[in-house]
Parts: C-alpha cells; structure tokens; sequence
C-alpha cells in the first residue's frame, strides 16, 4: 500500500523531513500545519519540491475545534476553515484532517455536528478539498471513532469522510473491529501509531509517547487487518508525536519509521494471507550465540579475564590479530585489528541462525544496513547487519550438534577444546543504548532479527531508573537485555553472561586463579536471608564466594560479576530448575559496586589510556 509520514514525526526544517521522508522511501507525507507555518517555503514551494522528491502532499493537518458549536461559532469557524482551504489549494493537498472539537463544543448532538459538518463539506467542495473528521481520545463530546463515523454518515456528504487514528482507537481500548462496519468510501485517512501502555492522561501520552508500529504494546497487526477488511485502499501513514524521535538525526528516524511500515506491512499480509500489502522475506529466528566479540588497542586484560573465569585459549588467528577463546559452545573473539585507542568494548555478536542467506534477505527488505568481514579467500565470509547502536551481527549457519563451526579452524596454536569444563554457552548479552537508539534497536532486534520483546521493566542504578527491555528468541536461546544508559554516562559498560553447570567450581577456580570478583555489600546477604529465608549454610557460601542469588517461580539463579575493563565485564550465572530471569533484583546492587569500583579506578585509567575511542570503536553517525 502507499506509505506516508506526518511531517510532526521527524526533527528539522520542512525541507529536511520532506528530503528524508523521500530518501526513506515514503510514497508521501502529511503536512503538519506549524511545519508550514515556520517554514521559510511558500506553499508553492512546498508543493514543487514534493514533485520533484516524488513525494505526494497526503494531508493537511489539524484543522481543530470545529463541530458541536453554536451558530456565531460555526460561521467564524467556517470563515476559519476557508483560509486553510485557500492554502491547501496552493500546496496542491485534497484533504484536511479535522480533529474533534477538544475546546468550544457546547452542543451534544450527532445531528448538529453532521449538520456543521455538512456546511464544511459544501465549502471544501468548492476548492475541491475533502473533511477527514477524526475522533481525538480526548475529544469534548466526540472521542470514539465510532461516533465520528456516525456523524460522518449523518453529514451524508461526498467532501465528509473520517480519519482512523490507531492511536485515539486503542489507547482507549475500543474494539477496532467496528471499522468494519464503516463503509470503505468515507474511510478518507488512516494515521497509525504504537504506544507502550502508560497509566495516565490520554493527551499527554498521545502528545509524548506514541511509538512507531511495532515498538510499543498495541496490536497494529490486528488494526491493519480490519482497514483491509473494510476495503480500505488508501495510504497508511505515521503519524507518532515522541519527543525522542523529534530530535534524533532526521535521515536516520525516517528510514527507522519507514522500517516499521515495511514490517507492518509484512505481519498484516501474514496475518490476512493476502491483501495489497507489501511481503518482505521469511527467515526463522536466531537459534544460538557463535560467538562474541570483543574489540580492544590490546585485548590482554580481557584475556587474562577470561583465563581466570576457566576458559581456553583456542589460538590465533592465521592472518589477523584476533584470538580464540572459549567455554563449552561459548566462543569469545578478541579482536585487536582497526582498534586504535579502542578501549575494550563488545563490537560483534555472531547468531547461529537456520538460513543465513534467508536472515540476511530479510534484513535487506528491513532496509538493515549489511556488513561483511573482509577475509582471505579460503576463510569463511561472514556477512551480517549492523545493529542501531553499531553492533556488528554476524550470521552463521547452524553447524551440526555439538561440532564447531568451520572458522574455529582458522585459529592456530592454542590449545584443544575442554570438553569437561561446565560452560554450557552464552546465557545473555547485555546491550546499552543511548535514550535515542532505545526504540529503534527494539524494533531492529524484532522486525530484522527474529526476537520477541517481552514487557520491559526498569532497574534502580546511583543515576535513577534505567529501562531495560529484554529481547529473547521464542525458545529463549539467544537472550540480550537492552538497558537505556543514564544520560550522563558516556562509558556505560556492556557484559556478556556466560552459563555453567557448576558456578561455586568456577568462582573457586576464578579466586584461585587471583580475579577480583565484583564485590558485594554484606548488607545484600543480610537482605537475602530476609527476602527468600535462605538456608544459614547456603548464606555464608553465597557470602564468602560473593555469589548473588535470585529465585522465580520455577527456579534459582546463581551469578556473580567480574570487575569491568574498558566498556567490558563478564558474568557467570547458573540457572537452576527454569529460573527464566536475570536476577534484576540484584542489579542496583550491581551497579551500586560498579559506581564505587569505578570512582576508584577511574582516575588510574584515565590518566593509562589517554583519550577515549567512542563507541565500539568507530564514529558514530
Ligand atoms: O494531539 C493533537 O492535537 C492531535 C492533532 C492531530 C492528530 O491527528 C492527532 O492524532 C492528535
Ligand atoms: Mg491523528
């Protein structure tokens, strides 16, 4: 179907949405009135300029406060509504959206507002203009599509049609399968928004925290399917108020908004198994972590971690400065090429994936920017995505059960696999992301990368309450928590969390061996006996060996944390009996050490390394 964007999603000029909403790939663009109005641009301009970015002017919005008046009201509304006309006639736009009266309603009363809506119609009519009549959730008298559509049928006018709002129909919990019922000719516009459920005014949720389909907790699956139903064929557009997306880098949220459609699109068509509906490529979801990689000037501090936390040293690499470890399945590459003044940070996460060919095509549909490691020509290509905060994914084709894929042999001189350690692979990676990649990488991880998003929580850290949002594969195999970093932390470290089958042999080894383990207040202990009523034993041995402790439903989880280097630290966990969480519990506890073992250790490295690498290594754009 077409595609269009409301000019209000985006930051910047006029120019700057109408130029990236068309590289993105938009068909159209609603034209937000004070978008126009602050626009140095004469409507003349404004429609040229479409023409030659190829873009259709959709709809011009809002026209507010126009219905259930009295008549002194109606006529200056009217006169109101005129001047608008006028202007859409210069930019070349047939449709105004006007929006239920939320400030000067007095009258309630179906056949009045179709009668004023019936005197608007006749004056858009002569500038050949048609009324999208939209029931805001907010509206006086008017807040339920439903009734915006039986006014609409009442006002029996060709110029008088509604708009559906995904937004305004949800976020109120009314049954979108009344749109149905409305014939598909007076069905003028559909605007479409996401949103998280919020306890809280519907305005200030509206006006704040809409999201693009997809990323946030309505079905717009669902409400695709019933437009199409209806024998809907005009464009769908986003219309997403978000005070993030309005200043993010403009290029960048449009092709982020675009690839929601794209996705909607796909899931509606799924859903309806036919329709005009745009498919994109099938690929099934991630079945395992390959590996992870962590880049760094010099990768020695990790490794000497990763010898502490029993892993192996599997050798170097045949032609590049990168080195093999690993545990079990859980493979670490250390990777010291191109990483000058890189401090050590997670750059790349190898998914193991049932057809790489079938993920990398989907991914391109997504508009998923590809990435490829250069190789020799006798190692294997990996080709991948970039993830929104830069991560490289890398896909790799399931090898056979229990064998290692093919390019552990490009790795030389080190030592053979340890069959007997209890590392069973990699239990999660926790990703963190700047407050404005948040939405989009959810929507990356979903759409392009096979993972459901379960309900997000929030974790207590010393700079407040961070987001977190877990994106897991539906058998919970590959499992990354995405954490929003606190505004004011450019350094925030990431972890990969490693899973054993026996963490108190591991810590013990990890000691012997000299790690300085994350420590642990004894006011956690203290806490635990309280909260779960541990065992005195099992206390003082989760006390000495500084283990945390969590219990669901199911089962118990056993984790401790090694001290951070660079952007990187570690975690062992052992789940037991289905433990199906990750501590988060423990997790202010986590960070609270963490702040007090970086206030210590900062200055010391701050004055070693010299100026910080930005993220993952490379600039960021
Ligand atoms: O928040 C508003 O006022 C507003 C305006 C126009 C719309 O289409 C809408 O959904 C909301
Ligand atoms: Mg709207």
């Amino acid at each position: 179907m077409r595609t269009s964007i409301a000019t209000v999603c985006l930051s910047g000029s006029l120019e700057d949405k109408m130029t990236a909403a068309a590289a993105a790939g938009f068909d159209g663009i609603e034209v937000f009135e004070p978008d126009l109005v602050a626009s140095d641009l004469s409507p003349e301009e404004v429609r040229s300029r479409a023409g030659r970015l190829g873009l259709t002017l959709d709809l011009y919005q809002p026209f507010r406060d126009f219905e259930g008046v009295t008549d002194d009201l109606l006529a200056a509304n009217l006169r109101r509504a005129e001047a608008r006309f006028a202007v859409m006639q210069r930019l070349g736009v047939d449709t105004v959206l006007v929006c239920s009266n939320v400030g000067t309603a007095t009258v309630d009363s179906d056949d009045v507002s179709a009668h004023q809506l019936r005197r608007l119609g006749d004056l858009a009519a002569a500038y050949d203009v048609r009324i999208a009549f939209e029931a805001l959730a907010w509206g006086r008298f008017v807040d339920d599509y439903r009734r915006a559509a039986r006014i609409v049928a009442l006002a029996d006018h060709p110029a008088v049609g509604t708009c559906l709002d995904s937004f305004h129909i949800l976020s109120r919990g009314h049954d979108p399968a009344g749109i149905e019922e409305i014939p598909a000719e007076k069905i003028f516009f559909v605007q479409l928004a996401d949103a998280p459920r919020l306890a809280m005014d519907v305005l200030s949720w509206s006006r704040h925290h809409r999201l693009f389909p997809g990323e946030g907790d309505f079905d717009l699956t669902g409400f695709v399917a019933h437009l199409l139903r209806a024998g809907y064929a005009g464009p769908l557009s986003l219309e997403v108020f978000n005070d993030t997306f309005r200043q993010t880098d403009t290029a960048r949220t449009a092709a982020h908004a675009f690839r929601s459609l794209v996705w909607l699109q796909d899931q509606a068509a799924r859903r309806l198994d036919a329709g005009p509906l745009t498919r994109i490529a099938e690929a099934a979801p991630p079945v395992g972590v390959d590996f992870v990689e962590v880049k760094a000037e010099d990768t020695g501090e990790v490794e000497a971690t990763l010898d502490q936390l029993g892993l192996t040293f599997r050798g170097q690499h045949r032609t590049k400065p990168v080195r093999l470890w690993s545990g079990g399945p859980a493979r670490m590459v250390l990777n010291e090429q191109h990483a000058r003044e890189v401090e050590p940070v997670v750059a790349g996460l190898g998914l193991v994936v049932p057809d790489a060919a079938a993920t990398e095509r989907r991914a391109h549909d997504l508009g998923v920017q590809p990435v490829h490691r250069r190789s020799q020509v006798d190692e294997a290509r990996l080709a991948g995505f970039l993830a929104p905060d830069g991560l490289e994914v890398y896909l790799v084709d399931a090898p056979g059960p229990d064998a290692e894929p093919t390019w552990v042999e490009e790795f030389e001189h080190g030592l053979p696999r340890d069959t007997a350690d209890s590392f069973t692979g990699v239990d999660h990676v926790n990703l963190v992301h700047s407050w404005a990649e948040h939405d989009e990488a959810v929507l990356f991880w979903t759409a392009a990368a096979g993972f459901d998003a379960p309900a997000a929580t929030q974790v207590a850290s010393p700079q407040g309450l961070v987001r977190s949002q877990v994106v897991r594969t539906p058998d919970g195999r590959v499992r990354l928590p995405l954490n929003v970093a606190p505004a004011v932390s450019r350094d925030y470290p990431e972890h990969v969390a490693l899973h054993c089958t026996d963490i108190w042999a591991v810590a013990s080894r990890a000691a012997g061996r000299g790690m300085a383990f994350l420590p642990v207040p004894d006011n956690y202990y203290d806490d635990l006996a309280a909260r779960f009523g541990l065992d005195p034993g099992l206390l003082d041995r989760l006390r000495s060996a500084q283990l945390l402790y969590d219990r669901d439903g199911a089962g118990e989880f056993l984790h401790f944390y090694t001290r951070r280097v660079g952007r990187v630290f570690f975690e062992v966990v052992q789940r037991l009996d289905g433990y199906d969480g990750y501590g988060a519990d423990n997790a202010p506890v986590r960070l609270a050490s963490q702040a007090r073992v970086d206030r210590v250790e900062r200055t010391a490295r701050e004055s070693a390394a010299g100026p910080a690498a930005g993220a993952r290594g490379r600039p960021r754009t």
